[in-house]
């Protein structure tokens, strides 16, 4: 199956371009608050019309402007799942399950319910009440009570933001798993956590104030974001403005404030690129000197966490952001070493 969005929508002072082709698996919608994530499957789900544009999922158009085409929401065949899990709180966990499927003949109904149920674990509990369940399995309830019609498509609008920071993890990979078994389609998975983004997705699609900044698998995305808005949504620590740039055979040399960053032979294919970046975790602390991209710094501050510490150093007047095992932080503070930024991991960005 191929989802293929084009679409725009003036709302106030605010505009949706949106453009992407998502393929079967989970992609991953993510930007900031108010970037236009809800909006998108909105308009995909048919509960808010785009100004102009084309929706289809492979052959089928949702919506077309052009040739005035737009299908109502519930002949769209979408799975759709909120935040607050919307379930019938009369209605016990098998009503709940069963009640997309009215209509069917009621043997049919029993034993596709009785198989959902024992797809998302809740074999037991087809009495219970909505109030008798926890977040995790009022969420697997209203998965299963999506997944039972066979949708083409699912969308999922931060699903896991209303848990409990303690078992969202083991509740992700569960829905997770669930999905992946029971469901072979396109996903479109909204969330503003880019760890849960990394975790959980195929494909990631970053939106910025309304328009798609980045889209495409989610290592390229992550290991090489295009742009600087792009590089902020994925969580990359460390921008740094480039005030000149001369291209060698054995490499491009960026002046940043003064300092001297090489980074390795590449094609710019004409970009207009007015940053690099590196992501904390990639900078590295050596004992060699003298060598490219080899540093002094300072330390201006650490924030000591659980496993691993943010240091904040300087080199020269560059204010770099590093993680660092706890192991290792010793030995930095020792000041003994010189900090390294690998030429093959640092990126460029469009401004
Ligand atoms: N019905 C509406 N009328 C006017 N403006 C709207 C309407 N719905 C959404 N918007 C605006 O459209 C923009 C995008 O909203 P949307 O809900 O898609 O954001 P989001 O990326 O999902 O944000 P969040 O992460 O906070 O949920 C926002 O600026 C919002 O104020």
């Amino acid at each position: 199956m191929m989802l293929s969005v084009k679409i725009e929508k003036k709302l106030h002072d605010f505009e949706l371009h949106t453009s992407f082709t998502a393929r079967n698996g989970i992609t991953g919608i993510i930007g900031p608050s108010g970037c236009g994530k809800s909006l998108t499957l909105q308009c995909i789900a048919g509960l808010v019309t785009p100004d102009k544009g084309k929706i289809m999922i492979e052959e089928k158009v949702f919506y077309d402007s052009n040739s005035k085409t737009n299908i109502k929401t519930r002949h769209r065949n979408i799975g759709y799942v909120f935040q607050h899990y919307a379930l019938f709180p009369h209605l016990n966990v098998e009503q709940n399950i069963a009640f997309g499927l009215k209509g069917m003949d009621k043997q049919d109904i029993k034993d596709k319910v009785s198989q959902m149920l024992e797809k998302v674990l809740l074999k037991g509990y087809e009495k219970r009440y909505p109030y008798e369940l926890s977040g995790g399995q009022q969420q697997r309830v209203a998965l299963a009570r999506t997944l039972i019609t066979e949708p083409d498509l699912l969308l999922l609008d931060e699903p896991f933001s209303a848990l409990d920071y303690h078992v969202k993890d083991l509740l992700e990979q569960e829905l997770l798993h669930i999905i992946k078994e029971n469901f072979t389609g396109v996903v479109l998975l909204v969330t503003h956590n880019m760890e849960e983004a990394y975790r959980l997705c195929d494909d990631l699609l970053l939106l910025h104030e309304g328009q798609v900044v980045q889209f495409g698998q989610k290592n390229a995305v992550f290991r090489r974001p295009e742009n600087v808005a792009a590089a902020k949504i994925i969580g990359c620590k460390n921008i740094l403005k480039i005030d000149s740039l001369k291209e060698w055979d054995n490499g491009i040399e960026c002046l940043v404030q003064n300092t001297r960053i090489w980074l390795n032979p590449q094609s710019l294919k004409g970009r207009l690129v007015t940053h690099i970046g590196i992501h904390d975790e990639d900078i590295r602390f050596v004992n060699e000197e003298n060598e490219p991209n080899t540093f002094p710094f300072e330390v201006i501050h650490t924030v000591t966490g659980l496993k691993q510490s943010s240091v904040t150093i300087r080199v020269g007047s560059i204010l770099l952001h590093t993680a660092v095992s706890n192991n290792d932080i010793s030995r930095i503070l020792a000041k003994k070493l010189n900090v390294y930024l690998p030429p093959e991991k640092l990126f460029f960005l469009v401004g």
